[in-house]
Order: structure tokens, then sequence, then C-alpha cells
């Protein structure tokens, strides 16, 4: 670093110290610098020497990065998690010191976090690493947009800390978490794959339209559980890796607690808010990629024209359009979906754009969205308590919202679909399909196939 920053860097911890003095509470003191081009792999990687929990997040089609490694601060919530959440937030953010002379999205101040799919449904052990609700405030953090890169430390003071010390530490990891000469781990092989009750789950499918032919219950999705076993321990980074070089269009992210670690590539945007503007999507309706182009342009066509997938879709557009409507102006939705290609398969996606209302927050909009009908059902409640009595398995933090929100209330949250849980050499792998009244379990059971192919593929399947 160079002299004239490093002497920025002290001058703020030092304010920092000295409001310690004055209210004998410990600080945290939030500094964003500009720093030179970056591969966010790399910096992944070597936070591995750091050894704390480190965490991933990329928005594809931007070109934008964020790396989180370590805790200054969580912020975790049980009861009325989104409310709670909401509050801590803005008291950490209202009593912190920050200075982030740039002010982009996803600078300066950040918490980035997830939560449990359903904090109704019974825990397994399967979790036990990931609670109800958890947002981190790393202790270093770097955030790429396009060219630009930016790197936050956030940093507790107390009033006997020395600014020499404090300063001294933040530069030796800021040299090792920018070591250009790192060499990425190699990937792993599966060598053995369980579904996990691929009948039973054929039934509850069964059951599902049953329940939706015989009572208000419009939609409901069910997911299962594929468990696979590796070769070796999986390396994060090269998952993260293979994940970005295959799919685009989508948000790779990766959430370590601990020995375990959330892994994902979700084409599946919840919402988005920059400087008031709001962009939710709905996404959902699906149908495999052609091996031609003319086989692909047919299977979208019947994707288009299919009236199952497009009320499996509906009931999406319908709901997020009413759960944002009290806390936004100039909402616009347009009449139709348009096709969503991925990698393995296509979806039906609408846009959902609008104006944020002055002080409404995401976690405000998230707890009115989660779950849409993409994930949870029609209406929430029972298709909520279909899901808990007769699902397979614990979702833990797959089909929920995970993101990461900034001081300027600017943040994007996704739908941790297409994501498996990794533990060493051993992960569980999700996913689901929308259940309507015309279901054929054994499609649907195809359909998940496709849907599991991102994470397996990547694992070495
Ligand atoms: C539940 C998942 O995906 C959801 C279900 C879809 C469907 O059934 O057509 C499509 C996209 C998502 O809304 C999943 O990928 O696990
Ligand atoms: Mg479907």
């Amino acid at each position: 670093m160079i002299e004239t920053k490093e002497k920025l860097i002290e001058s703020i911890l030092n304010k920092g110290i000295q409001k310690t003095t004055r209210t004998n509470h410990i600080q945290l003191v939030s500094i964003t610098k500009k720093i030179d081009a970056i591969d966010p792999l790399h910096f992944f990687e070597a936070a591995k020497q750091l050894k704390e929990d480190r965490t991933f997040w990329s928005s594809t089609a931007e070109d934008f990065f964020m790396i989180g490694v370590g805790t200054s601060y969580k912020i975790e919530a049980t009861d009325n998690r989104f409310g709670e959440t909401d509050e801590q937030w803005r008291r950490v953010k209202q009593q912190a010191i920050v200075y982030d002379p740039y002010q982009q999205p996803g600078t300066g101040l950040v918490a980035m976090g997830g939560m449990a799919f359903d904090p109704g449904k019974d825990r397994t052990e399967l979790w036990e690493n990931f609670s109800d609700s958890e947002f981190t405030i790393p202790s270093y953090m770097l955030t790429k947009h396009g060219n630009n890169h930016y790197f936050t430390t956030n940093v507790h003071v107390s009033k006997n800390d020395q600014v020499e010390d404090l300063a001294n530490t933040i530069d030796e990891n800021f040299t090792t978490l920018l070591k250009q000469s790192v060499t990425m781990p190699v990937n792993t092989v599966i060598i053995d794959k369980n579904e996990i009750e691929p009948e039973k789950w054929k039934q509850t499918v069964d059951d599902a339209t049953d329940k939706i032919k015989t009572s208000n219950v419009e939609k409901i999705v069910l997911s299962r559980e594929v468990r696979v076993k590796l070769n070796q321990k999986a390396e994060i980074a090269t998952v993260l890796h293979d994940l970005l070089a295959t799919q685009t269009n989508s948000y790779v992210f990766a959430f370590e607690h601990g020995e375990d670690c959330f892994v994902g590539a979700t084409p599946e945007r919840l919402i988005r808010i920059e400087n008031e503007h709001l962009l939710s999507t709905c996404l959902a309706g699906t149908a495999p990629r052609g091996k031609t182009v003319e086989e692909d342009n047919a299977l979208a066509n019947q994707l288009f024209n299919d009236k199952k997938n497009r009320s499996e879709h509906d009931f999406v557009v319908k709901m997020i359009r009413k759960s944002i409507s009290p806390y936004c102006t100039t909402i616009e939705v347009p009449n139709e979906p348009t096709i969503y290609p991925l990698k393995n398969l296509q979806h039906l996606f609408t846009p959902v754009t609008a104006k944020v209302k002055p002080d409404v927050s995401l976690f405000d909009i998230i707890k009115q969205l989660h779950p849409t009908p993409a994930l949870g059902g029609v209406p929430r409640q029972e298709s909520l308590q279909f899901i808990r009595e007769y699902e397979l398995m614990d979702r833990g933090w797959y089909g929920a919202p995970i993101g990461w929100v900034d001081h300027n209330n600017n943040g994007e949250f996704a739908v941790a679909i297409r994501s498996g849980l990794i533990q060493g050499d051993a992960a569980s792998l999700f996913a689901g399909c929308g259940v309507v009244k015309d279901s054929d379990p054994e499609a649907e059971y195809e359909e998940t196939n496709i849907k599991f192919l991102p994470m397996l593929t990547v694992l070495g399947g």
C-alpha cells in the first residue's frame, strides 16, 4: 500500500478508537479502497489461509463479484426473522463509521447471508451448521464491478487498541488475500450417487395432485435430494470455477459455515434494489434444451404454449405483483413470459420492475415475497403445510433467499436453487418442481433430474 493511503486508514481507525473512549462501546469501522485487478477466485482461494468462513457471490451476466472473508459482525434471528434482521442491520449501519468514497452497489458496509426455507419444518442434522437466518458483515471483502475492484476492511476497535497494530494486521491479511500466485485445486469425481427415495417421491407428487384436485390448493412445489460421495474432499474454489464456466445467466454462490459449504448456481433472482429501482423475476415452467437449434426452438415454442407450464408460471407472476404493490409505485409486468435459456434447461421468465417507496428495506419486501409460488405454492400456507408433512427432506437453505445488502439500501437476493450442501467428500444436492393439477409424476421426476445436472457435473458426475 502506498503511504498516503496508509495514513488515511490509520486516521479512520483513530477516529474509531476516539469514539469508543466517548461511548465505551466497541466500534465497527469500515474502510473501502480501490485496488488493482484481481481474479475473484484467486482471492477466494487465498482466503483459505485466514482459516475463516468465506462467502462468494457473483452475478455472472454482469461481471459482478463479492467475496467475504471472516466475520466482523453476525446478525442472527429466529422469530420474526425479516423484521429482526432489518432492525439489527439498521442499528449496525447507524453506529458504524463507514469510509466508502465510491458508493457503488456492494461497496462499503455490506451484510451477506441467507436463511432456512421454512423455520417451521423440523431441522435435521444435515443442516446443523446453518441457522434459521444468518447475515455476516465480513472482516474483509472484495467487490468487483467489471474492471473496478474494491477492498473493504471491517474491524471492531476498542479503546485500548493501538492504531499501528490494527493497521499492521490489516496490511498482513491484505497481502495474503491478494497473492496472485495461488494455484487452483483439482476437481473431484463422483464415486457413488444415492437418490433419496425416488419412488416414494413420485408417490408424493401423486398425493399433491390429489390434494390440488380436491381442495383450494393450486400449486405445490416438491423437491428431493441426491446424496453423492466424492473421491476426495471437494475444493470450493474449483466447484465455483466450474459453475462460473458453465452456468451463464446465473448467480453463483457459496456460503461456508465451518466444515460445510452451501454452493450453487441459481438462475432465479428474488429481488434486486439499486438506487430505489426494484427488479424481481418470475421463473417457473421448465423444458430441456435441444441438441440442435431446430430442436431447441421447437422445445422453447412448446414450453411457451404449454398450458401446464404457463399455469405454473402465472401463479408466480400474480403473487409477486401482489406482494410488492404495497411497497412500490409504477409496477411494470409484461403480459407474456419469455424464454430464459440455461445450459441444461430453459424456463419461462417474466421480469417485474418497480420503484420502491422511501424507507422501504429489502427485508420488508423479501418478507412478503418468500416463499413465492416458484418454491412454495398457492395458497402459501396450505402448500407450505403440505411440504412440511409430505416432503422427504429438510430443505435447509435450499429454496430460500440468499444475498446481500449494502449501507445504501442497495442489494440483491436470489432463490437458492440448483444447489448443494458440500460436506468434505460428500454432498447433498437438491432439486424441485412445481406440481399443478395435471402434473405427471414421471415427467416431474425427469424435470428434477435435469435440475440436478449443473451441480452433478461440476462435482464430477
Ligand atoms: C424448485 C426448483 O425450480 C423451480 C421450479 C421450476 C419448475 O417447476 O418449472 C422452475 C424454476 C424454479 O421456479 C429447483 O430448481 O429446484
Ligand atoms: Mg416445472
